[in-house]
């Protein structure tokens, strides 16, 4: 089986704090996100920071882009950003505008399903419009209602799109293994390693039951 990538996602508004996390859990991980209200606080410094001291990592800058795909994605990729996001619920010219930039930067553009209805229609015509990466996303909020990616991410790997599916929303060191041997191409996971008492060790202890569940 493929092994998935992992992402971890700091969503901490500290700037230095985010620092100091992603260099306790970078040496365990592929891909360091800095998550939506960590970017809107922090914006293209933080982005340039981490891609100049983990250059061997992919940053994944989570814009949850919702207009102006293009114009707002530019930039991100231009300070070293190797994958932004773009909402799946905008419209289709916006997703096209966003995966336009990453291909003229040689980057990748995710299209995330929160929030979206009807994900296989939107995820196939996202994958349609170019799409690198599809993203199964339970929000923070939805994950405080009781809700879980998982039923998701098996219809969407269901599909065998023309592109990487992620995985994001709670995944934790109880239920990473079963999401591993669902098989996409990319998991995420934030609280699980930055809420821990010891994020090196919980990083750790990912990478180990992802590399055992895909072994
Ligand atoms: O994308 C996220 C959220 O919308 C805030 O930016 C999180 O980074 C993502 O859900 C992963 O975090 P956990 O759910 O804590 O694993």
């Amino acid at each position: 089986m493929a092994k998935p990538l992992i992402q971890l996602a700091l969503d901490s508004l500290d700037y230095e704090q985010t620092v100091a996390l992603a260099e306790k859990a970078a040496p365990y991980v592929d891909i360091i996100e800095i998550g939506t209200p960590c970017l809107k606080v922090n914006g293209l410094r933080l982005v340039k920071h981490l891609k100049g001291q983990f250059h061997n990592k992919r940053i994944f800058a989570d814009l949850k882009t919702m207009d102006a795909g293009a114009y707002e994605a530019k930039p991100f990729f231009q300070a070293g950003a190797d994958i932004t996001t773009v909402l799946g619920t905008a419209d289709l010219s916006t997703i096209k505008g966003v995966v336009e930039a990453a291909n003229a930067y040689g980057r990748e553009a995710q299209v995330d399903l929160i929030n979206v209805a009807d994900k296989p229609k939107r995820a196939r015509e996202a994958v349609e419009a170019g799409a690198h990466i599809i993203g199964i996303h339970t929000g923070i909020d939805q994950q405080l209602a009781g809700q879980t990616p998982f039923a998701d991410l098996q219809t969407l790997l269901n599909l065998h799109l023309n592109a990487k599916i992620s995985v994001a929303g709670g995944i934790n060191l109880a239920t990473v293994q079963q999401v591993a041997k669902a098989g996409p191409s990319i998991i995420v996971i934030g609280g699980a390693i930055t809420g821990a008492a010891c994020p090196e060790t919980a990083a750790r202890q990912i990478r180990k039951l992802v590399d055992e569940a895909s072994a």
